[in-house]
């Protein structure tokens, strides 16, 4: 599979004072034309922040500090607003756990819709009403022609979502980045949109990035994972060797926090005590407060890369133990 998406060496900070606060050290990977790459980690290790630095969407005084983010020969952490504005939508859709936030109040719903469509060949207005029509049946929406003319406060949560998704997927972009989509559903809700994406990802060919806090959501949706601590990857590996042989304490723990016999829709309690704060981050590796492979090492200074024969790697000096590779079938 083709390389889309690289993010490389890439930093966010904040400026306080004179100095600047890392919000995300040095995270690096790539997402492959056509996969479903998840980023886990609990609430506070960096995962939204990365994938808004992706489309230069940050919040507030959050900058990127170093790095390169490429997507199709241009580096988007360098880019010009208005090369950004066609790569938004066209080459990238973007989906947020409240879908109130992708939606203007006070627009309905098809206008919305279609309003992606500006800035995307010449269309004419039928035309552009008949793609609004058919990204509505391709997300699910029942009666498309009503709900056109409705309000978002007029649509349940869950269709809410579904008209995000579709003002996300009118462009056809190639990447879809979805920070935590189901968090603010109902649980059966939940269920379903996952599915949709899922579905929409094969049948479109796109690739999907998915932020979210929930391992089982990611064993559900997922090709490969990356495991987020402290505003870095701790942990990347193909699905099936997260689950079965996770090397970084923090995945196992993450993995022991998930009840026996529910793999889905629990919030991650992982283990006692907090990520640091931003600000204090201990020179050594940020997990090791919490790490029971602790060693005097680890707080001396914080672990490199280490690449696994699978794919992937992991940043730890004292890793869990790797099992011999379970056979496939
Ligand atoms: N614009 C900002 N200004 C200041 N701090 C920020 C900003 N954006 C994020 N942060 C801080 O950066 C850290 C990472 O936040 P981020 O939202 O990326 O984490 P997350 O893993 O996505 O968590 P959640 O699941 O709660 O969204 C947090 O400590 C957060 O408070």
């Amino acid at each position: 599979m083709v390389d889309l998406l690289t993010v490389d060496h890439l930093g966010i900070g904040i400026p306080r004072g004179s100095n600047t606060v890392a919000l995300v050290e040095d995270v690096s990977f790539t997402v492959r034309a056509g996969e479903s790459y998840g980023i886990v980690g609990e609430s506070g290790c960096g995962k939204s922040t990365t994938i808004r630095a992706i489309i230069r969407l940050l919040t507030g005084k959050a900058r990127i500090t170093r790095g390169a983010v490429r997507f199709d020969g241009v580096d988007l952490a360098q880019a010009k607003e208005s090369a950004l504005q066609s790569i938004r939508g066209a080459g990238i859709g973007m989906v947020f756990q409240d879908p109130l936030t992708a939606l203007n109040p006070v627009l309905t719903v098809g206008r919305q819709i279609a309003e992606g469509l500006r800035y995307h060949g010449q269309l004419s207005a039928a035309d552009r009403h008949a793609r609004m029509l058919e990204a509505m049946r391709l997300v699910g929406l029942p009666d498309p022609a009503r709900i056109a003319a409705s309000y978002p406060h007029e649509l349940s949560g869950g269709q809410r979502q579904r008209a995000a998704i579709a003002i996300a997927l009118i462009a056809s972009p190639r990447l879809l980045l979805a920070d935590e989509p189901t968090t603010a559903l109902d649980v059966t809700i939940q269920a379903q949109i996952l599915r949709l994406l899922s579905d929409l990802r094969s049948r479109l060919g796109m690739a999907l990035v998915l932020v979210t806090h929930d391992l089982g959501v990611v064993a559900q949706t997922c090709d490969r994972v990356a495991v987020m601590y402290s505003g870095r990857i701790v942990e990347e590996a193909p699905i099936r060797r997260i689950f079965e042989n996770p090397r970084h304490p923090y995945t196992v723990a993450l993995l022991n926090s998930i009840p026996r016999g529910s793999r889905a829709g629990h919030p991650l309690h992982p283990i006692a005590g907090m990520p640091p704060d931003p600000a204090h981050r201990p020179s050594g590796c940020s997990f090791a407060a919490r790490c029971p492979n602790r060693q005097t090492d680890c707080e001396a200074v914080a672990p490199g890369w280490t690449p696994d024969a699978g794919g992937g790697g992991f940043a730890c000096f004292h890793p869990a133990r790797a099992h011999a590779e379970v056979p496939h079938g």
